[in-house]
């Protein structure tokens, strides 16, 4: 409504959803006419099934193959069956609609399973943990034929900090997407130490990884919940160290039930800050190996910011964290940087480096990574 109102486009919205629900009637008035098209032809086969007997019986009768009281017995018994017959024809009517909705739960049902049974995927990380993308290429299914990502070779070194800076549209989030195994790479391979990505199980791999998504989702739960989710008896002592690295302490006191405070599904009713802060809370919660953030600060103010990211330096000790950021404060400080340019790699190393090579990144810093402290 927000957007609507600003853009002034109250009249081709309003027209749109009329439209749309001038479209619903049509499809309504069509499902009420095949409804009494169904009811009539139930009523015309029950009625004509009568006429036929009737006939029948009434000729028999006046042929003197049949008697009055015989007559009267198959009038009964054809009374009798009416209402079964009725029945039994609004049942058809019925299962063609149920097997109609079965075809729609079944498209879901057949998608296959990430980890189908038989198959054994590793359930511990290798003893190197380097991880290596390899010749890597990438388009999204049915996005045409341009590849988002075209030959990345990339080593994100164990233990330290890998930030991925590019224009909007480069392909960071898209790698981050893959190293989460939301889609498997068409050429190429993601391999920890010597092992396939592939090879590792899909549950116990996002168990040890903590991310910050772009569109983190908010529970609509209360602030625990949101921060342990999945974890029906909540650890007090990772709780406290979340809520303290991601600087939620004040905005929770601040709450009138505190950490049992519930907030909207997808966050209603709390600023996009605190939503950030609540989604690098649940991260640093999981106590994970691997850190993959995507834009997790860039909605914070620069008081905040500051905070969290040197409490997030302390935390990012001895993990292996990859970044995605537009900000100079937030990538500067990592051990090594790639720069993207319409998916692929343009440059890399540190930022005294690449600030010398007067390269992309140069023209970046200048140009579009703001220019923080
Ligand atoms: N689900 C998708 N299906 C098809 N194409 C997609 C999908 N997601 C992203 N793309 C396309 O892939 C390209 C890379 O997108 P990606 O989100 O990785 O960029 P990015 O560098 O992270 O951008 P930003 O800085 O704006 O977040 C873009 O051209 C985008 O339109």
């Amino acid at each position: 409504m927000q957007e609507i109102k600003l853009n002034n486009c109250e009249r081709q919205k309003r027209w749109a959803w009329e439209s749309i629900q001038a479209g619903l009637f049509r499809f309504n008035v069509k499902n009420l006419a095949l409804g009494q098209y169904q009811q009539a032809g139930t009523f015309f086969i029950n009625e004509s099934k009568n006429v036929l007997i009737t006939f029948l019986v009434a000729k028999s009768v006046i042929d003197g193959q049949m008697t009055l009281g015989a007559m009267m017995a198959v009038q009964y018994i054809i009374g009798q069956l009416n209402s079964p017959i009725e029945q039994m024809l609004n049942f058809i009517q019925q299962l063609q609609d149920a097997k109609i909705s079965l075809e729609r739960l079944n498209e879901i049902r057949d998608i296959t399973n990430e980890e189908p049974e038989g198959k054994s995927f590793m359930s511990e990380l290798p003893i190197g943990k380097d991880i290596t993308l390899n010749d890597l290429s990438f388009t999204y299914p049915g996005a045409g034929n341009d590849p988002v990502l075209s030959n990345i070779n990339l080593t994100i070194p164990e233990g330290k900090t890998t930030a991925i800076v590019g224009m909007s549209g480069s392909g960071k989030t898209t790698i981050l997407k893959l190293l989460l195994r939301f889609y498997e790479p068409q050429y190429g391979d993601i391999k920890v130490d010597h092992t396939y990505l592939s090879q590792i199980s899909f549950r116990f791999w996002r168990g040890i990884c903590g991310v910050v998504m772009q569109d983190g989702f908010i529970f609509s739960d209360n602030i625990v919940r949101n921060i342990a989710v999945g974890d029906e008896y909540p650890d007090q002592e990772k709780l406290k160290k979340a809520i303290h690295v991601a600087n939620i302490t004040d905005f929770i006191r601040s709450l009138p039930l505190g950490l049992n405070t519930r907030i909207g599904a997808e966050g209603n009713g709390i600023s996009q800050g605190q939503r950030q802060r609540i989604l690098i809370a649940r991260a640093v919660y999981k106590n994970p190996e691997y850190i993959f953030f995507d834009e997790a600060t860039n909605a914070l103010d620069a008081i905040n910011e500051k905070v969290i990211m040197e409490n997030l330096e302390a935390f990012f000790k001895g993990r292996t964290v990859v970044i995605v950021a537009h900000r100079l404060s937030t990538v500067k400080n990592a051990d090594n940087i790639i720069v993207m340019k319409n998916g692929i790699i343009t440059e890399q190393g540190t930022h005294a480096e690449l600030t010398s090579k007067r390269g992309d990144y140069f023209e970046l810093v200048k140009n579009q990574l703001e220019l923080g402290a």
